[in-house]
């Protein structure tokens, strides 16, 4: 590897060329997608800056009396003024605003936005990575849009992506063929394709669960995790890795293999992550990487959730780790 004629490359793919060049494969593209990406690119090097700062900026802590971050705030703000400003979107949901925006009919697009403005928030205090996860659906026809636009499964997402503002910060983006991560390059201001088309391996050594609930486990995650520490087929164990912030765990999986859990347990039966701007994205994009994921009960994009909130157990990463706990699944479902 030439690193000196790397830091001189000036054949520079941005994340903009990049899409553009996936779009111009359509000939009924107008642009209005990369219009789109390049103002949540924006609101992702605002919120990138703000997190780098947050300590100097006194951006840590609450939002005055409330129980919500300052920088949760700020992040939920500059994404819903980029989108709107856009004039692509109709429909935003995001894990900050208890209901949906309907964008004005005198700005409004065709794509309903859903999204974490900034995930994993109860670790920005101690400067732990964390990110922005995103998924885009467009509505098929000029009717007037609904919450039915966004409560739609996860595979009729046309596009799914997260930023991590971690070490260097990271944009991971699919569009429905194949994985790429861009790296911000804080010089240009830009995010250079770093990783192209991203392939998770078939199997990992690593699992990745909040053991702190295994005491509420279902049986099979119980039995799944009991077999990852004390494999009985003379393999090696796993080893277990929680950041405890799903694009941390989530990006390591992709990149590394393995699996990220996050079941239901007795005290939140229905788990915790959030099925539009949680599960769903980050389902997409395993899939889109060679993994799948599976909820407990079926693959997780063929999910219809009935409200905009709503949480879902998740089981995603290598597509054979996967395959292990759907068969535990399975025998439990054969028993009852
Ligand atoms: O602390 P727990 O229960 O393990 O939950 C951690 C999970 O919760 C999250 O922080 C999401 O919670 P928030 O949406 O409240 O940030 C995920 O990023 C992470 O995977």
């Amino acid at each position: 590897m030439d690193h000196a004629a790397d830091a001189h490359r000036t054949d520079l793919m941005t994340i903009t060329r990049f899409v553009l060049n996936e779009k111009s494969k359509y000939p009924e593209s107008r642009g209005d997608f990369t219009i789109l990406l390049n103002h949540i690119v924006l609101g992702c090097k605002f919120v990138c800056s703000a997190v780098n700062k947050a300590g100097l900026a006194k951006l840590i802590g609450l939002a005055g009396e409330t129980n919500v971050q300052k920088l949760d705030v700020l992040s939920n703000e500059v994404f819903v003024k980029a989108l709107v400003s856009s004039g692509r979107t109709c429909i935003l949901v995001s894990e900050e605003d208890e209901e949906a925006t309907f964008v004005d009919p005198s700005k409004r697009g065709r794509y309903c936005v859903v999204f974490d403005p900034l995930d994993g928030s109860s670790n920005i205090d101690c400067g732990v990575s964390i990110g922005t996860i995103f998924g885009i659906y467009m509505i098929k026809d000029n009717h007037e849009p609904t919450l039915d636009d966004v409560l739609q499964p996860g595979k009729q997402m046309l596009a799914a992506g997260y930023c991590m503002y971690g070490s260097s910060c990271t944009l991971v983006l699919s569009t429905g063929e194949g994985v790429n991560a861009f790296t911000l390059d804080p010089s240009l201001g830009e995010f250079i394709l770093t990783h192209p088309d991203i392939k998770i391996p078939k199997k990992g050594k690593i699992y990745s669960v909040n053991e702190g609930n295994a005491k509420n486990w279902d049986g099979p995650t119980a039995k799944y995790v009991e077999k990852c520490k004390f494999p009985k087929d003379g393999s090696s164990s796993k080893s277990l890795r929680y950041i405890g912030s799903m694009v941390a765990d989530v990006h390591r999986t992709l990149l590394c293999g393995g699996i990220f859990l996050y079941p239901a347990d007795k005290k939140s039966p229905s788990g915790k992550l959030r099925v539009l701007y949680e599960v769903f994205p980050m389902s997409f994009l395993m899939e889109q990487a060679g993994g799948q994921a599976f909820t407990g009960k079926q693959r997780a994009l063929d999910l219809v959730p009935t409200k905009i909130h709503e949480r879902s157990p998740i089981f995603l990463g290598s597509f054979d780790d996967v395959e292990d706990i759907k068969a535990l699944y399975t025998a439990e479902g054969k028993k009852e």
